[in-house]
């Protein structure tokens, strides 16, 4: 487990990776511009983003893993703010975030910060995650604003930990390694992988929600048809 200690000020321009789970089913804009977003204000050097297999609560996705990898590698490919980290698709079991995080912490060490991005629904039902109290022993947790999710949390418990943990300035996330939330104001885009496959169920258009070569790949593999 990292050490938790501040840094010093000669430390203070740390590197500051951040992963970005899901389940991309497919991949989207909602995704892409605000985290491009938050990297800026957020100042991280890369955003690595890791791919689920099994999603802990939610039913199977439509597409197999390796279809969603594909997508996830095809939307990023020309920008190198990105990464695609694909260890969990390798695990058949439940894809525990607390267990990805922590080998990734083990193979960073304990000084290096690591942030883990969700977006504010994710944060809504974070009590209901595995060992959800032990998240921040590994990473600090960077929250992006999504439309028609409320910010009031209704779990005393979650609420009591949140405020614990808060900080408004981007800047303390390179001075720790793990333990804070920062709760980031990025820009509202109001998509959603539900939207996106019930468009194309309905044989409905979807090229302003996601990159185009992204689309194409969903259309040769002939994905989220009826
Ligand atoms: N439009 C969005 N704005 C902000 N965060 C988002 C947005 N869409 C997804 N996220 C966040 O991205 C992460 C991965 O999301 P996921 O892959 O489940 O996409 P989704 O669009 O929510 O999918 P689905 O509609 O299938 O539930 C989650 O933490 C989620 O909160
Ligand atoms: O660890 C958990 O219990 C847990 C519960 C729900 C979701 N997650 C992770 O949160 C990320 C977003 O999940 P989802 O279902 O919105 O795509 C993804 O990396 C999931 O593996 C993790």
């Amino acid at each position: 487990m990292p050490r938790n200690t501040s840094f010093t000020s000669s430390s203070s321009s740390a590197p500051l990776l951040a992963f970005f789970g899901g389940t991309f089913d497919p991949i989207h804009y909602g995704h892409l511009k605000p985290v491009a977003s938050l990297a800026k204000i957020a100042g991280f050097d890369q955003v690595i983003l890791l791919p689920n297999n099994v999603p802990p609560h939610r039913p199977q996705p439509e597409a197999s893993a390796q279809q969603r990898l594909q997508m996830v590698e095809l939307a990023v490919a020309a920008d190198p703010l990105f990464s695609v980290d694909a260890r969990e698709l390798t695990v058949d079991t439940p894809s525990y975030t607390i267990e990805t995080l922590a080998t990734l912490r083990k193979e960073h060490g304990d000084d290096c910060p690591l942030a883990f991005i969700i977006g504010q629904d994710s944060l809504l039902t974070l009590h209901k995650w595995h060992r959800w109290e032990s998240l921040l022993d590994f990473c600090h947790l960077v929250v992006m604003a999504r439309p028609g999710y409320k910010e009031h949390l209704d779990t005393p418990e979650l609420q009591k930990w949140y405020d614990a943990h808060r900080v408004t300035d981007a800047e303390k996330l390179k001075q720790k390694p793990c333990g804070f939330i920062y709760q980031a104001n990025t820009p509202l885009l109001n998509i959603s992988a539900t939207e996106i496959r019930e468009r194309r169920h309905a044989g409905l258009d979807c090229s302003d929600l996601l990159p185009a070569a992204v689309e194409h790949y969903i259309e040769s593999q002939g994905l989220y048809r009826q």
